[in-house]
């Protein structure tokens, strides 16, 4: 579905497992395969503690896999180190889905966005107030928030500085944690607008989570389905509640409001708790919930496979 000399990040049997204090293992990420592509964004979305933010964290160098590699531009950035690591950094950035928590309150807006790069000495401390007012502009503030402190600004306006800091690096990549979670649905929509615009003339791409999947459809080129640490589906963004099929995908499509008021359709509500991720199920992960599961479900796990150019599900109500 994307042309392959656009592939950026390839994540490739990625695991993860805490231990925890009881001499157990954690399974937060089992056996994850992404791909990445310039330009485009990946949405990636499931029940909170599925496991997103631990992978996303791989990405910019916050955790580690225990199995697996992550290649960007065609090196394992989860081995990189020193010199490489620090050059590489530039090239992928993090916007959070407070920036009030990550920002230093005690600095203006100008120190805020500039300190990338001062940190990688790409521009002089003299050169700091016309740099802060350039990205300022380029993410629709007043040039003039340079010398504001974050408290003074709206929470739409403090996302709007993150994401100027977090271009300011001109990065190939971008994670982007719930990053309008925060934001009311009207400041939301212009933020999401905002991404979408830099996206198309920076080439960026975007790895965005999200728990909302009517949210992540309106813009995301490709959308993957998180369950309990594994992806359950792939499928293209546009289109997406069209051609969803996995009974979990299609339950936490129903559970979100129908922004399509399609008050015809019936609603599947996801039944029962998914399991501890510390006792995962032998066979589907979704098995105890899925209003579709045989003994097969109980027993086999099902393995991801291709339906159509860029769609894949992970179910055996589609293998044979
Ligand atoms: N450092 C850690 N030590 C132990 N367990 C962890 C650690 N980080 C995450 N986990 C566990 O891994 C699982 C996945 O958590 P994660 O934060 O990745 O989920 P998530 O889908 O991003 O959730 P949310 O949407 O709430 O942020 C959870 O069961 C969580 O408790």
């Amino acid at each position: 579905m994307f042309d392959e000399k656009d592939l950026l990040i390839d994540a490739r049997h990625v695991t993860r497992r805490f231990p925890t204090n009881d001499g157990r293992l954690l399974t937060a990420c089992d056996d994850i395969n992404l791909k990445f592509y310039k330009g485009k964004t990946l949405g990636l979305v499931g029940e909170s503690g599925c496991g997103k933010s631990t992978f996303m964290r791989f990405l910019v160098w916050l955790d580690y896999p225990t199995e697996g590699e992550i290649f960007f531009h065609g090196k394992d950035i989860t081995k990189m180190k020193g010199a490489e690591l620090h050059e590489n950094r530039q090239h992928i950035q993090m916007v959070f889905q407070d920036p009030s928590t990550s920002f230093n309150p005690k600095m203006k807006i100008k120190e805020i966005v500039c300190e990338p790069l001062l940190n990688f000495n790409r521009i002089k401390p003299s050169e700091m107030d016309a740099k802060a007012r350039e990205l300022l502009e380029l993410v629709e503030l007043p040039g003039d928030f340079a010398d504001r402190f974050p408290h003074n600004m709206s929470g739409g306006q403090r996302q709007r500085v993150a994401i100027a800091r977090a271009i300011a690096l001109e990065p190939e990549f971008i994670v982007m944690d719930e990053a309008t979670s925060a934001l009311d649905v009207s400041v939301q929509k212009t933020v999401i607008e905002l991404i979408t615009r830099l996206q198309r003339e920076k080439n960026i791409a975007i790895g965005f989570i999200c728990h909302d999947l009517g949210l992540i459809e309106s813009f995301a080129h490709q959308v993957a389905v998180m369950y309990l640490g594994n992806i359950v589906e792939v499928m293209p963004g546009e289109g997406l509640s069209d051609v969803c099929c996995h009974p979990y995908s299609r339950a936490l499509l129903a559970s979100v409001f129908d922004t399509k008021m399609d008050f015809t359709k019936k609603i599947e509500n996801i039944k029962g708790e998914p399991p501890s991720p510390l006792d995962l199920p032998p066979g589907c992960p979704f098995s105890n919930r899925c209003p579709h599961c045989t003994e097969r479900c109980e027993h086999e796990k099902p393995k991801l496979v291709e339906l159509t150019p860029g769609h894949e599900v992970a179910c055996h109500l589609f293998t044979k």
